[in-house]
């Protein structure tokens, strides 16, 4: 084991259910690699459908209790594990960085952003109010109350490997719910640091159970399946997405679909030029361009394409590349090989097809699975860059002239997650905004994600929200009593 890794017991290499921390039954493990230079960190086990159907059986047992606590003590549960992440936050981001790729800046910026979802619905599970609705009629009483979902199940990506987790499981547990979490094959040892913490915090067995595999057909078949799981909750790319869907229309579950994006950013004529290039930075290169609200398509106005270009490629070529636990770097590395390669792909398919590199334009001199932040201009829409999700430091800007054409170019995708766009005419801004067919919408602002507001997408960017006061009710079923024969 690396001597980078914290000593302190948060580095877990078993699986946690029902409180217990186990090795898969076939004892099979898997390797867990620091894609920043191949290093081992840690072996997990690599557990099957049936370690995952005794997972979904605790945690339906746990639910029977914890489904019928108060909403306070959950939510005192809940402010302690928030507490203990805060107070474990650098070496839970050592581990991530590790695990990931991530700079450590970062993967510190995202313990707090995931913490936050943890302090939030400890806070909101307190306010799961239902109605009493004036009656038809004088002998009858209407209610309206909220109840826990039941056992539920989440699939997550490796690209935020805490947030995405407390982003689910927060409000799960805050409802009443208990969850079965698979995390992804590359970043299990964040998601097992958390089960650390949340036993801490005194949260009962089996009400957070997480289980490790080095592939998620088998364990995701089972999660999205079983009879005893009443929802499914999954964040990762567009394809697994749908498949989920189809596996858990079966038994007709409860779905939240976090899904892949192709964020456009409008650059108008009257935008503040300093402003646009600072949000471009920031949304483009955050986590290395892999993250799903990443900036995917620049369009800019042809007034201002040129210094547009011209500085966003300056800035580019100007970041740190290099294993995120060093010092100073500012971009890690690609997550793997078969990353590199994609990136790499579309940015040869638009070279081929007249696009020119204004900056980078390939694998980085450090080799393996690190990659040159790049500007590409005169692109066309035929390339592939123009559809795909890039998940990569590559910045492709495209040219327009009319405010309709902008937002014809940046509707045309079958994604519709973030989308940005910078202007200083505020009746633009309401024009453009009403327009485009995205869920979540940065004017002027390049970062917007918040436990505060509702997370999620259109399209095939899947379905449901996240965060915010809307985040709560993903994990509740509405009940309507009428109480009737009242002689009142
Ligand atoms: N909308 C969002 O909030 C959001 C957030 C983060 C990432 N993403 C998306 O996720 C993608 C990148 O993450 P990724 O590479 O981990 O995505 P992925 O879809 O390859 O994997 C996500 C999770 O699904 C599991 N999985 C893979 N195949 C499965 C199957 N057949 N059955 C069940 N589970 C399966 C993986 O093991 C992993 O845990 C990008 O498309 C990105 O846009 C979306
Ligand atoms: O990659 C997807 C994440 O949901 C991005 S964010 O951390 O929520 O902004």
């Amino acid at each position: 084991m690396p001597t980078s890794l914290p000593q302190e017991s948060l580095l877990k290499e078993h699986c946690y259910i029902d409180g217990h921390w186990a090795d898969a039954i076939s004892e099979r493990r898997y390797p867990v690699v620091n894609p920043a230079n191949g290093d081992v960190l840690a072996e997990v086990p690599d557990c099957s459908a049936q370690d995952t159907e005794q997972a979904v059986e605790k945690a339906h047992q746990a639910f029977l209790t914890w489904s019928n606590t108060t909403s306070k003590h959950r939510s005192q549960i809940l402010r302690k594990w928030f507490d203990l992440i805060i107070e474990h936050q650098q070496a839970i981001a050592e581990l991530m960085t590790q695990e990931c790729g991530k700079p450590l800046f970062e993967s510190l910026g995202e313990v707090n952003y995931g913490a936050s979802f943890v302090e939030w619905f400890s806070e909101e599970a307190k306010r799961a109010y239902g109605d009493i609705i004036p009656a038809p009629f004088a002998d009858r009483k209407i209610l309206v109350q909220k109840q826990p979902v039941g056992v539920c199940s989440a699939i997550t990506p490796w690209n935020f490997p805490l947030a995405m987790i407390t982003r689910k499981c927060a409000p799960a547990i805050a409802s009443g719910c208990t969850v079965v979490v698979k995390p992804a094959e590359a970043t299990p040892l964040t998601a097992l640091a958390l089960a650390e913490l949340a036993e801490r915090a005194g949260l009962p067995s089996g009400v957070f159970n997480v289980v490790t595999a080095s592939h998620g057909k088998d364990v995701g078949e089972v999660l999205s399946t079983h009879p005893l799981i009443r929802k499914i909750s999954f964040t990762g790319s567009t394809g697994v997405g749908k498949l989920l869907l189809k596996q858990s229309a079966e038994s007709v579950k409860r779905v939240s679909m976090e899904l892949g994006g192709n964020a456009p950013f409008i650059v108008f004529d009257d935008a503040d030029m300093d402003k646009a290039i600072e949000g471009a930075m920031v949304s483009k290169y955050r986590n290395t361009g892999q993250t799903c609200v990443c900036a995917n398509r620049f369009i800019v106005h042809e007034d201002v394409y040129e210094t547009f270009t011209q500085r966003l490629a300056e800035r580019s070529a100007a970041l740190v590349v290099g294993n995120g636990m060093d010092e100073g770097v500012q971009q890690g590395p690609l997550i793997n090989m078969a990353a590199v390669e994609k990136v790499d792909s579309l940015v040869k398919d638009a070279v081929s097809k007249g696009g020119k590199v204004l900056t980078g334009g390939q694998p980085h001199e450090l080799g393996g699975t690190f990659y040159q932040p790049t500007v590409l201009t005169q692109l066309s829409r035929d390339m592939k860059i123009a559809q795909e999700e890039i998940f990569g430091p590559v910045c492709p800007v495209f040219k327009f002239r009319t405010e309709e054409e902008a937002i014809e170019i940046a509707n045309d995708t079958p994604y519709g997650l973030a989308a940005y766009f910078y202007s200083n005419d505020q009746s633009r801004v309401w024009r453009v905004a009403s327009k485009l067919d995205y869920g979540m919408i940065g004017i002027n602002e390049g970062i917007i994600s918040t436990e505060l507001a509702p997370f999620g997408g259109m399209k095939e960017s899947g379905m449901g929200r996240e965060g915010s006061k809307y985040g709560l009710d993903e994990y509740l079923e509405v009940k309507y009593l009428c109480m009737g024969g009242l002689d009142v």
